[in-house]
């Protein structure tokens, strides 16, 4: 089964997943106390209980107790797993720096505790297909302790496509919501182990969320709760397909190898149509053409960019409801001969289609309509540029000044982690540039081994071998019981588990195991894509490509000092005044010169223009 994980890290990560779960829980039609009538694949998402209730494959964690108390008092309080909710003791207090927040060891008790989550998640699937960890890069518990959750989930699973669902800092400072004023170090800080760890990353900003609330709504003040159920409802489009029938099934996996073509450049964001008022919904009735266009324009962004200058470099575009096939192949074309749509040269799937039979669903305690056809797109585009460059500006201000430094050197970080934090987020903004400050074209290295970097935990999985082989023999022993015969799955995780060697020859040693998973029930095409083991999307699209996207390896509190308080004070005031030069963040943007320096592509397709390398995965939709 493919089942999905989830982790919720800090305040934002919490809420964004309460406001999630109960939308999922609503689209599966699980009740309150866990029963649902029924389902299709129900364990992608949920774990059976004991008691039969159906259980969100989700763990929840953060240092402060109010966050946490939401969760028992909400709508979810029946239904989450209590063993994996955590509250943990040591407080970030925005700081991203105490290495018992951001770092794994052993020894400490919230990394034991953290590490004994991950186990029961993982133990509770047969082949956890995704994990999506949600967090707010801002805050200092949401961004570090989600460094020590992707260095704890690495060797666990190394073959599982990781994606975080981050709250990225907003590029206008306009004070709509609090926001840490040390963010920038926060964010920065946390960039390179999502760069080396996760294998993509779908950003969101509030500015923007709230941008789309007042021009399509008519709200004059959202909440975070309205932001939250606009993320919750792109998590639920783009992970569809994996949950309901549809033309194809297109997972986590797939969408990594035909958005991400250069390792760490990673950086995708989503846009989402319509959202409409509860009070409006007489009057607005968009048509299919409407809500595919609005998910090209700034109306639908979750991200704050300058459409005008953007290039994509890939796009997955998702359908719920009511969208007869004819009339979307009709409408992509015309999206295709848009020219306001720029793709980057060398750019190989231009628009991956997926259309689900699932109906639309809005919660009920929320001020938006339900209708019946949705969209909604996951993209990679250069505009992501703006979100770092004015990050980068953010940074070197209050960092010229050392302004709140010596709060994270008195938490034990190394002064030097800042620089070269500082020196991944520019190799980060030249990527989508495509060339280095000197001009020259940049050479991508291939992630590190994640294995070798990150093996401090080998010694700990060989030391609890024992444990766990126990574990899973009581398992076993449970299974012959009922069955005479330990089903497939079963034996899947005794081989995940007994076998401790994490290497790529004991992956591959282990692929009869992973071949027996029972195939999701959808179409013949979903079932090869599915069985087999890196399913090479792009060429089975067209087979006229010529570059393939790189296939990534699975892949104590101190005084501060009278002086660095004025500093600081000073710093601030900078930091406020700071305008956000959109100007000119647009103009390096026109000049950013991607397509050229990155562009390899044939000849025949540089005469045809970006167009021509759109490729047509639309015109194939067809319900099988
Ligand atoms: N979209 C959204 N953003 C949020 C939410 N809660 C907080 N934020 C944003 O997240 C950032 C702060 O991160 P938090 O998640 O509150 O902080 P934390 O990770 O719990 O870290 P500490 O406060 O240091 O414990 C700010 O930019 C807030 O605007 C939420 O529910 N939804």
């Amino acid at each position: 089964m493919r089942e999905i994980l989830q982790f919720h890290v800090g305040q934002a990560g919490i809420q964004i997943g309460n406001t999630a779960w109960e939308l999922l829980c609503l689209e599966h039609g699980i009740q309150p106390d866990g029963s649902a009538p029924s389902s299709q694949n129900l364990q992608v998402l949920f774990s059976e209980s004991q008691t039969k209730a159906n259980v969100p494959r989700a763990a929840f964690f953060d240092d402060d107790p109010l966050t946490i108390n939401s969760l028992n008092r909400g709508p979810l309080k029946k239904v989450l797993n209590q063993n994996l909710i955590k509250l943990f003791k040591d407080d970030a207090s925005s700081i991203w720096a105490s290495k018992k927040i951001t770092q794994y060891d052993e020894k400490d008790r919230s990394s034991r505790a953290a590490d004994e989550i991950v186990r029961k998640m993982l133990e509770a699937a047969d082949a956890a297909s995704a994990i999506i960890i949600y967090h707010s890069l801002a805050g200092g518990f949401g961004s570090g302790f989600t460094c020590k959750l992707l260095q704890l989930l690495n060797d666990e699973t190394a073959k599982t496509t990781k994606l975080t669902v981050s709250v990225f800092p907003s590029t206008k400072q306009d004070q709509l919501f609090t926001q840490p004023i040390v963010e920038p170090y926060n964010t920065i800080l946390t960039l390179p182990t999502l760069s080396e760890l996760s294998d993509f990353n779908i950003l969101y900003d509030n500015a923007a969320m709230y941008k789309v609330c007042q021009n399509q709504l008519d709200f004059e003040t959202p909440n975070f709760s309205h932001l939250n159920y606009m993320i919750a409802q792109t998590i639920s489009s783009i992970s569809q397909s994996i949950r309901f029938r549809g033309t194809k099934l297109v997972d986590f996996n797939d969408m990594r190898t035909n958005l991400i073509t250069t390792p760490k450049q990673q950086f995708l964001w989503t846009s989402y149509s319509p959202f409409i008022y509860t009070d409006q919904q007489h009057l607005k009735k968009p048509n299919l053409q409407n809500i595919t266009e609005s998910l090209f324009d700034d109306n639908g962004h979750l991200l704050s960019f300058n459409r005008l200058t953007h290039k994509y470099l890939g796009s997955s575009l998702f359908f719920k409801g009511d969208c007869p096939l004819p009339e979307l192949n009709y409408v992509i074309k015309q999206i295709k001969q848009s020219e306001e749509i720029r793709f980057a040269e060398g750019t190989q799937v231009a628009y991956q289609t997926c259309v689900s039979m699932a109906q639309p669903c809005t919660l009920p305690n929320y001020p938006f309509a339900k209708y019946s056809k949705t969209a909604c797109m996951l993209a990679h585009s250069t505009g992501v540029l703006q979100s770092f460059e004015s990050l980068k500006k953010r940074f070197s201000t209050l960092y010229s000044k050392r302004a709140f430094v010596s709060w994270y050197v008195g938490q034990g970080l190394e002064e030097g982690q800042f620089s070269e934090s500082n020196e991944s987020l520019q190799q980060i903004i030249e990527l989508y540039k495509g060339k280095h400050g000197d001009g020259k074209p940049i050479e991508v290295q291939p992630k590190t081994d994640r294995k070798q970097e990150y093996g401090y935990k080998k010694e700990k999985q060989a030391q609890q071998q024992p444990q766990v082989k126990k574990t899973q023999e009581v398992k076993k022993t449970q299974d012959v019981k009922k069955n005479q015969a330990p089903k497939a799955s079963n034996q899947i995780t005794t081989a995940r588990v007994e076998n401790n060697d994490y290497s790529e020859d004991a992956y591959d040693q282990r692929a009869p195991a992973r071949a027996q998973q029972k195939p999701l029930k959808l179409t013949t095409n979903d079932q090869k894509q599915s069985n087999s083991a890196k399913p090479n999307r792009i060429q089975q699209e067209d087979d006229n490509i010529v570059n393939q996207p790189q296939q990534q390896e699975d892949d104590n509190q101190i005084n501060e000092p009278q002086e660095q308080e004025d500093i600081n004070q000073q710093a601030i005031q900078q930091y406020d005044e700071e305008p956000v030069q959109q100007q000119e963040d647009q103009q390096q943007n026109q000049d950013d010169g991607f397509g050229e320096s990155n562009n390899q592509q044939p000849k025949q397709n540089d005469q045809k223009g970006p167009q021509a390398n759109q490729l047509n995965a639309v015109e194939n939709i067809s319900f099988q």
